[in-house]
């Protein structure tokens, strides 16, 4: 695949998104979060079982670099490390543009399923990437083995509590939190956005403590997948579908073929 000659117009783009966060909204305990992913026409996100499926474009596939670039940590389900096998770094930034600092790689594993050979620790064990840190259950008592095999390969496990193989969202972003992670890149896979969108949904705006400031960045390509790709679901309880979130758009940008769409979970209506 041949990248676009250096071009900034994509990291400009995202600068303009992210200034549109308010400080008083932002909380101290928690990450700003950042949820963001690929779609063809069709609002698939892979192809048949899963298949992972290049839908970006050069030019949208470089601004995701730029965003994984402004990211303190990027976060995926095991769903997506085990498929995709990806490397989550900013490699695509031309050498010169791109910022020294990498983003952390963090894996939600309630029972600890990752490779051990897997690119993250791969790459951190070669000093091309940071320590992958992996999010597992409380009660994973039977993956001692795995945990003693992932740590030796290089991984730092924290565990928090897991319902129904689900971590849960507000332990893992108060543990990065704690860890220093300000700001996260949520990159999916279909699970993760689900439950990511579900969480955002609480309406921090009156009083829940668990709310967070959510952006959501969209890239749509002109594809179609078909009816045996895979798609994301929304997935809101019935409470939850009577009060449907408003979203804010902030700025729609074409790159390249793509559509790249930014709005912000808002609770203030
Ligand atoms: N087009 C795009 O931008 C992207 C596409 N993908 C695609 O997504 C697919 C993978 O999606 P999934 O299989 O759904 O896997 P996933 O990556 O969403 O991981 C889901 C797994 O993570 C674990 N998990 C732990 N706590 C969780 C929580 N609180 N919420 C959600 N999951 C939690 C569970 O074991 C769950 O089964 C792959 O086909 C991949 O290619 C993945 C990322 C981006
Ligand atoms: N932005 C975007 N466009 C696509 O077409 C994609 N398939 C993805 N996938 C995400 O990127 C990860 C792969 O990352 P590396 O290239 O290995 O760094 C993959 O796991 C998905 O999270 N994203």
């Amino acid at each position: 695949m041949a990248f676009p000659t250096p071009n900034c117009s994509a990291r400009d783009f995202l600068l303009s998104v992210f200034s549109s966060r308010s400080d008083n909204e932002r909380r101290s305990d928690i990450p700003s979060v950042t949820l963001t992913f690929a779609q063809s026409l069709d609002g698939k996100i892979s192809g048949k079982d899963g298949k992972q499926l290049l839908l970006s474009c050069p030019e949208s596939m470089l601004m995701t670099h730029w965003m994984r670039s402004m990211h303190d940590a990027i976060l995926v389900g095991i769903g997506t490390a085990l498929n995709d096998n990806p490397q989550l770094n900013t490699r695509l930034i031309p050498e010169g543009l791109r910022p020294t600092s990498l983003p952390r790689p963090v894996v939600l594993d309630a029972h600890l399923r990752l490779h051990v050979d897997c690119k993250l620790l791969n790459n951190f064990r070669q000093g091309t990437g940071l320590q992958p840190w992996i999010f597992c259950s409380s009660d994973s008592l039977g993956a001692r083995e795995r945990r003693s095999a992932l740590i030796a390969a290089g991984a730092v496990v924290f565990e928090v509590s897991c319902e129904n193989g689900l971590l849960s969202i507000p332990q893992v972003l108060a543990e990065l939190s704690k860890q220093g992670i300000k700001s996260l890149m949520v990159e999916g896979g279909a699970t993760v956005i689900n439950g990511f969108l579900k969480y955002a949904h609480k309406p921090y705006c009156q009083g829940d403590p668990l709310g967070l400031d959510t952006i959501i960045i969209t890239t749509t390509a002109p594809i179609l997948v078909g009816d045996d790709g895979t798609g994301y679901k929304v997935g809101f309880s019935e409470e939850q579908r009577n009060d449907l979130p408003h979203l804010q758009h902030i700025r729609t940008e074409v790159m390249g073929k793509d559509s790249v769409a930014a709005v912000r979970i808002s609770h203030c209506v």
